[in-house]
């Protein structure tokens, strides 16, 4: 009916309908035309934000906007894809001009930074659900797979793990922290950055590669499941890259900040394996990207995962549950 669709069609005129400069055909028309360079292959991933679920209702909506978007850069940051494009599927409960200009400035003020175009999507009214696709580009044959990891391959992970998980029991009030250690690990939680320029640094470095979103023990499981390949794995070299443990060591003991590493979920950030002798090659990459890459285990032929402490010794009275929608 005209009203309504007058409603839904000026909201989307209003906060979603930037002129696109990269793409032949943005939104507006029944589909968005998207012209990747010669020999270069689409990298298609999308990721579903459902409120109550990944998000708290109260959340600011430019932090919002920003994570729907930082979320599915990280896959193509993954594959080492150049983001290029992206569509919004938005379910809103209703019409709230305030909320919907937030949004709309946290999540292009992320697609600015990677010069990636909103070029389509839906709209319809619902409970709060954003669902975004990105498409992005990687000369063919090179983007990194979770399939390459070799046994020998150092594994790898960038950044900081673990904080998002600690800003989130707090926010549950099951974990109390001091005030500045809880605004870091809220803006990791409410804030990932997407390491695409990692990713991008890594083609050609990396064997293999995967974002981490339900947890590193239960994301590395995929990658050694789709090599056909084992790995160890040390705990406490990975526990040492919670960014709360530096400001507040005593905050938990040794096996809290080991499940937070390896359990906590929400990363977005990269694990990823490499040959021994790209050592210098991966730092080197880290370091063009403005990226943290510490080194946390081997990849080994004996399939499965061994995790170890920073002594070599086997853990073997610790969980390290990874995120679950049907768990
Ligand atoms: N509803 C679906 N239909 C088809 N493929 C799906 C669906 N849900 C997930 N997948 C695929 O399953 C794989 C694992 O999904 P997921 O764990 O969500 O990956 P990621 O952590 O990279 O977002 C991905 O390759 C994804 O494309
Ligand atoms: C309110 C709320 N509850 C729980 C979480 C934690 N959480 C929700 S989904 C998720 C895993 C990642 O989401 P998923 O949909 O599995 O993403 P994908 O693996 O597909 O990238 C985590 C750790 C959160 N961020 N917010
Ligand atoms: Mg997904």
């Amino acid at each position: 009916m005209a009203s309504s669709s007058s409603g839904e069609f000026d909201l989307i005129a209003r906060y979603f309908s930037r002129p696109v400069r990269r793409s032949p055909l943005g939104g507006g028309d029944d589909c968005a035309l998207l012209a990747p360079a010669a020999g270069m292959q689409l990298a298609v991933s999308s990721d579903m934000l459902v409120e109550g679920r990944h998000f708290l209702s109260t959340v600011d909506p430019a932090s919002l906007g920003h994570k729907a978007l930082a979320v599915n850069l990280s896959d193509l940051a993954a594959c080492g894809a150049k983001p290029l494009a992206f569509t919004l599927a938005l379910a809103l409960p209703a019409m709230d001009g305030d909320w919907l200009q937030r949004f709309s400035q946290g999540l292009y003020a992320l697609a600015d930074a990677h010069g990636c175009e909103l070029v389509g999507g839906d709209t319809t009214r619902g409970p709060l659900n954003i669902c975004i696709t990105v498409f992005g580009e990687v000369p063919a044959g090179q983007a990194l797979l979770r399939s390459g990891a070799r046994a020998g391959d150092e594994l790898w992970v960038s950044g900081t793990l673990g904080d998002a998980r600690l800003a989130l029991e707090v926010f549950r009030g099951t974990a109390q922290v001091p005030s500045e250690v809880f605004a870091a690990a809220r803006a990791r939680m409410e804030g990932p950055t997407p390491r695409v320029a990692l990713g991008l640094a890594l083609r050609g470095v990396a064997s293999s590669a995967i974002d981490l979103s339900d947890g590193l023990a239960g994301d590395l499981g995929h990658v050694l499941k789709a090599s056909g390949v084992g790995a160890t794995l040390d705990a406490d070299a990975a526990a040492q890259c919670v960014a709360a443990r530096a400001q507040q060591p005593a905050l938990l003991d040794a096996a809290g900040w080991r499940q937070l590493a390896l359990a906590g979920g929400d990363d977005y950030e990269l694990a990823f394996t490499a040959p021994p002798a790209a050592h210098e090659a991966v730092l080197a990459a880290a370091q063009a990207s403005g990226t943290a890459a510490t080194r946390i285990g081997r990849i080994e032929a004996e399939p499965g995962l061994r995790i170890v402490d920073g002594r070599g010794q086997a853990i073997a009275n610790e969980r390290f549950a990874s995120f679950d929608h049907f768990g």
